[in-house]
């Protein structure tokens, strides 16, 4: 390095490290400035007075309902963005003034699955809302205990954090049209309109009871019946996908539709259900499923609905191994994937199955050998009366964890179907004690662990 105690030189070199700087920082300055012009565009966009319409919702009721809601005020010239429930955060919820929730309630008065996150983590914390008018149509069935138990706590919730309701909460008996009719009324009135869109829910078809039998004689538990529905036109690949459910109405029930699992796919030509027949104490017959085994004779009218379940679809998981995990009737929803994949010569599927009886009540048996002669599918069972160690499905798990720890690390993608009491919490447990509960939850978000349990 040359030194220098030359007063000319060194000023020269300061002015050039002067003018070095000022060409590095004009850049930089510009940079900024166009930053901060464009945070400023963002925090204006978003401090726009639109309305959020959000859902959570497991068949896609609530959902179809936000989607008329957005419907109505856009066509009103309102601003409105349909969201899930689980996307919003605490800032959107402090920034926004309008929001209308559309939420069902499942298990024992809990959230949809994928709001479950929404209310563990927001519905737990303190928030300030006072800026907040909101409304809530709770969507529920009052033959549970827990009748709209979820809306009702979000509501709670809400009132507790300070926010002001529009109107008071609106309740759903099992998508009955009166109350629905009210939510349109409140909401046209809001939004100072009288043409709202048409809101009449996709009506019922007429199929017909092609074929029904016994799928367990002699079982110790409450008899099976497979049964196979057509429709008069030829079935296309967008009439559903496998995962999908009908919604049947029974004659002397019709506002009271039940729902099914669909276990086969358009390309079986017809939709195969499982039902397994109800009994009262009394010994009486449950309404829908007495009628579908027992009173309609085959070749009779089914009143039927097809129903999007997109939370228990293949989707971005239709290139991925499956494991397929369910006990009883769940066998149907299972079922369903299982043709999907045999459809497209798909290997890499692993079922792990339960039920009382290896002889009485292994539900398509013989085509699950088929399957697994075939190499598609390999599966572990579980019987709860034949004496084994391994008595109930989720007791499959622990001894087969390497496996299944090597398959999700793979990719693999998990599908629970069947019964929520016993089954769907015991599978959950042995599922998180293989995997951690955060991986497993993870998986969840990622759409990679699924369930229809009922
Ligand atoms: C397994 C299962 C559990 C349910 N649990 C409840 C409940 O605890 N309370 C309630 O009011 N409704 C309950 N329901 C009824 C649903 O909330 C109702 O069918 C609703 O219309 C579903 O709306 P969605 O399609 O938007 O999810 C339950 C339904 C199922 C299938």
């Amino acid at each position: 390095m040359i030194w220098t105690n030359d007063p000319n030189r060194l000023m020269l070199v300061a002015a050039s490290a002067a003018a070095y700087g000022l060409v590095c920082l004009i850049p930089y300055l510009r940079e900024r400035g166009r930053r901060l012009a464009a945070a400023r565009a963002k925090a204006k966009a978003a401090a726009a007075p639109g309305w959020i319409v959000a859902y959570a919702s497991q068949t896609g009721n609530a959902e179809a309902l936000a989607g008329q809601t957005v419907a109505t005020l856009r066509l009103a010239g309102i601003p409105a963005q349909l969201s899930e429930l689980s996307d919003l955060q605490a800032e959107d919820l402090l920034r926004a003034e309008r929001v209308l929730f559309l939420v069902s309630t499942y298990g024992e008065g809990d959230a949809p699955d994928g709001a479950a996150a929404f209310a563990g983590r927001l519905m737990t914390t303190r928030l300030p809302l006072p800026q907040l008018h909101y409304a809530v149509l709770a969507l529920g069935d009052s033959a549970y205990h827990q009748f709209c138990g979820f809306g009702r706590a979000l509501d709670g919730w809400l009132q507790a954090q300070g926010a002001q309701s529009l109107f008071p909460r609106i309740e759903v008996d099992r998508s009955a049209d009166a109350t629905i009719g009210l939510w349109r009324q409140h909401l046209s009135h809001l939004a100072g309109t009288s043409d709202a869109p048409d809101w009449s829910a996709p009506s019922y078809q007429s199929w017909t009871l092609s074929e029904r039998r016994l799928l367990n004689p002699c079982s110790a538990g409450a008899p099976v019946y497979h049964l196979e529905l057509s429709q008069p036109g030829a079935l296309n690949a967008a009439d559903w996908q496998s995962g999908d459910l009908v919604q049947i109405s029974a004659p002397a029930e019709p506002d009271r539709p039940r729902e099914y699992s669909i276990a086969s796919i358009p390309a079986d030509g017809r939709a195969h259900l499982l039902v397994r027949l109800h009994s009262h104490a009394d010994g009486s017959h449950g309404v829908a499923s007495g009628w579908l085994t027992q009173q309609a004779q085959v070749g009779e009218a089914v009143s039927l609905r097809l129903r999007a379940h997109r939370r228990f679809r293949l989707e971005g998981n239709a290139g991925r191994r499956l494991i397929l995990i369910g006990n009883g009737s769940g066998i149907a929803g299972l079922r369903g994937h299982l043709r999907a994949r045999a459809q497209a010569g798909q290997s890499g599927n692993w079922l792990l199955f339960g039920e009382r009886n290896s002889a009485h009540d292994f539900h398509y048996h013989e085509e699950l050998e088929a399957l697994r002669q075939a190499g598609l599918l390999e599966f572990d069972l579980a019987w709860s009366r034949d004496g084994g160690a391994e008595r109930y499905v989720q007791d499959l798990l622990p001894a087969r964890a390497d496996k299944l720890r090597a398959w999700v690390a793979d990719g693999a993608a998990i599908y629970v179907c069947g019964s929520l009491d016993g089954m769907a919490a015991g599978v959950d447990a042995a599922l998180a004690e293989a995997l951690g509960r955060e991986a497993l939850d993870a998986l969840a978000a990622a759409g990679r662990y699924r369930r229809d349990v009922y």
